[in-house]
């Protein structure tokens, strides 16, 4: 279970974005986050998945608290979520080979050996032609190099998946082929997931409960939070 419960969060303690905001995803679930833009769903998002230190409230997963923020987080709660971001070109070193940027969290947590085997797999899972792995991100269309940031996103076999508009910058067929990725990995592994997004149609289709933030907000108001 990943539990968010009461968080208030922002970017200055004097005016919080959001207050009191609870949300409870299930072992396995898909919860797609709806909302207009600038109310607070990347924010949420990057505290859920322990990336942003929240006021006020606490995350709890697995039953266990998140015991800090970042790299001051636990290695193994940080490990525990794969998070793929709206725009890839931000979230990619550009000095990195496609094969690298995959690779990345597997050598920042001591398991190189294990490199080989599964950028390999995780190459195939995402339909990333191998001839791409030793391009840098410049090299690359943003269909592709979202594919390499999903691989990363899943190489350490995370248990919760926050996609943050994961497909907003993508056409129909990538964000066809990225969503059903996602969907084939949850099956295998039972992950959970939180998707953030605009894209009502999309969300709907692809999660088993959309929440609106404005029913959260109002939650959060009514003191239900
Ligand atoms: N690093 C930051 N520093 C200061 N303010 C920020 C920062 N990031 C976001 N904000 C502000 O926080 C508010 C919430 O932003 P957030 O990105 O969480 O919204 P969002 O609902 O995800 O929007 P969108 O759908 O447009 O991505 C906005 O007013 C935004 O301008």
């Amino acid at each position: 279970m990943l539990e968010l419960h009461s968080l208030t969060a922002g970017y200055d303690r004097r005016s919080p974005v959001f207050r009191e905001v609870s949300l409870s995803i299930a072992p396995g679930e898909a919860v797609g986050l709806l909302g207009p833009s600038g109310c607070g769903k990347s924010t949420l998002a990057r505290v859920a998945a322990l990336l942003h230190e929240p006021d006020a409230g606490r995350v709890v997963i697995d039953g266990t608290a998140a015991g800090g923020w970042r790299h001051r987080a636990p290695r193994e709660q940080r490990t525990a979520f794969g998070v793929v971001f709206q725009q890839p070109r931000l979230s990619a070193d550009p000095r990195l080979r496609l094969s690298d940027l995959i690779a990345e969290p597997l050598r920042a947590n001591g398991r190189g050996a294990e490199v080989p085997g599964r950028v390999a797999e995780l190459t195939a899972l995402v339909g990333l032609g191998e001839e791409l792995l030793g391009r840098r991100p410049h090299e690359v269309s943003d269909g592709q190099l979202q594919r390499a940031c999903l691989a990363r996103a899943l190489v350490l076999r995370p248990r919760w998946l926050v996609c943050d508009e994961m497909t907003a910058m993508l056409d129909a067929s990538t964000t066809a082929a990225l969503v059903a990725v996602v969907e084939q990995y949850r099956r295998d592994t039972g992950a959970g997931l939180l998707a953030v997004g605009h894209d009502r149609v999309l969300l709907k289709r692809w999660c088993e409960r959309t929440v609106e933030w404005r029913d959260l907000a109002e939650r959060a108001a009514a003191g239900l939070g």
